[in-house]
Parts: structure tokens; sequence; C-alpha cells
């Protein structure tokens, strides 16, 4: 039996599972699919193993819903926070280990989780679109009618394109709603479907913002499932520093399956 949680942070939705024994075979990813399978399974857009790591709090292990290792997730990291609390790992503030290296969060008494992103290494600015890393790759293109906007169709056509990573990058579509205000959707590669948010697309479209247009820190990001912040300090031309992804990460319910 395989017990495990479910969790949402603004409706980007996971199977979080207590590993700190290291049973969960991570080269496994049929059963991952699986899991992770809305019809077949328990349904997510991702799994999330907490396991132990030394230095820190706990390490994040997180799979698509395609059951492949992922790169980082900032909802994923935001409901891995909240679940690592509850098993007790950490009191107030943490730092864990995700695929892009080390993260601190802390938890506010809102039920908000605030977690400090690796800042994005070369940013290409295109003639349509942007292109970051921050944490998973993201292409970013400001729109101008988001709500009537085919996101699968339009992620499709890029999610795939060659010139960026050999595994491809999660396609994002911002539109700007105010001085310091987006409305963001997200094509998820590993998803393969545009997902209710996801927290590094959201972060790269913000910086984008910042250069496309000088919005100024902290944006708002609207999302289909909800509400999350970007906070930054820009250093210099295309540098950031101290990001922090702020939005909700909730339990939604407790169970365990065969596997
Ligand atoms: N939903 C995630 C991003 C997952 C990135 C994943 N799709 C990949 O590129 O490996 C987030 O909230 O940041």
């Amino acid at each position: 039996m395989i017990n495990f949680w479910k969790y949402q942070g603004a409706g980007n939705d996971f199977i979080m599972i207590d590993d700190r024994n290291n049973t969960f075979n991570i080269n496994d990813f049929e059963k991952v699919a699986l899991l992770c399978h809305r019809r077949f399974g328990i349904g997510a857009d991702g799994l999330i193993l907490i396991r132990l790591k030394e230095g820190y709090d706990f390490e994040m292990v997180y799979f698509n819903a395609d059951g492949h290792l992922g790169s980082m997730c900032g909802n994923g990291g935001r409901c891995a926070v909240r679940f690592a609390h509850t098993l007790g790992l950490f009191e107030n503030k943490t730092s864990f280990w995700a695929a892009d290296g080390a993260h601190e969060a802390t938890l506010d008494d809102k039920q908000l989780v605030h977690l400090l992103m690796n800042p994005p290494g070369d940013i290409e600015i295109n003639n349509d679109h942007y292109f970051m890393d921050t944490g998973s790759p993201h292409y970013v293109r400001f729109e101008n009618d988001l709500i009537n906007f085919d996101c699968v169709a339009e992620g499709k056509a890029i999610r795939h394109n060659e010139r960026f990573n050999e595994e491809g990058t999660n396609v994002n579509f911002a539109q700007v709603t105010g001085k310091q205000s987006l409305d963001v959707r997200t094509f998820e590669r590993g998803v393969e479907d545009e997902t209710y948010a996801c927290g590094t697309g959201v972060t790269a479209c913000a910086i984008a913002a910042n250069i496309e247009h000088d919005m100024q820190s902290p944006i708002q990001v609207k999302v289909l499932g909800g509400q999350l912040a970007v906070g930054f300090t820009k250093v210099s031309d295309k540098k950031y520093t101290n990001i922090i992804l702020t939005g909700p990460a909730t339990p939604v319910f407790k169970a365990e399956i065969e596997g």
C-alpha cells in the first residue's frame, strides 16, 4: 500500500508521498504515470516524494504527470513545504533541496507559502517572446486577449520546438492587466496540457514583464486556479535576485492506494 496526500497550489495538483525511508522506486515511471492518471489513477499534474537530505530539512523529488523526473516546480515546492511542515520537519522557516538546488521558504499566518526561487541564468529576449530557466525552462509571450486564447493549440505548437532544450519547454502566455498585475496561462510539458497554474512559469512571466513593461515588484499574477505573487530585486540588466513566489498550498485529502 502507498499512503499519500493530495495537495494543490492554485489548482496545480500533486500526489505527495512521505518517502523518508527511500522505498519508492524513482525509475518506475509507468507507476508514477499511472498514479497521476486522472481516469486510471489518483489524478494529478505531478507526484512529489519527501526524502531526507543531509544539510537540509528535506529533499523534494518531483515527477511530471508523464512519470518522468521533472525539473523545479514552484507550486509543488510550496505544497512540499506545507507537507514537510505537517511531518514536523521544520517550524517556520525551512531550507530544502530540489532539482535546481537549494531553496528557502517560510509559512505565514494566512496559510501562504513564500518560496525563494533561484535566479534565471541567461534570459533570451526575442522579437515576440522570452526564454529563460527559472528552475524549469519557460517560453513567455505577451498576448492581448488571454480569455479567448487557445492555450493548448498555441502551447503545443511551441512545446517541442527544438531550438529550446532537447526536452522542450513549458509555454506561458501573459497579459498585462494593471500597473503591477498580470494574467497568465501555461501549457506544461510533462503534463502536455494547460494546467491551472505553474509557479516557475509565473516567475518567468513576472521577470519578462519587468523587462518588457518595466513592471515593478511585487507583481500579482492571476492564473486559472487562483492568485500568485512574485517579488524580486533587479540587480542589473537581466539579472535578478531575491525572487520570491508567494501563494497557497492546500491539503485536499489523505488516502492509500494499492501499489
Ligand atoms: N508546475 C510547475 C512547473 C513544472 C515544470 C515541469 N512541467 C517541467 O518542465 O519539468 C510549477 O509550478 O513550477
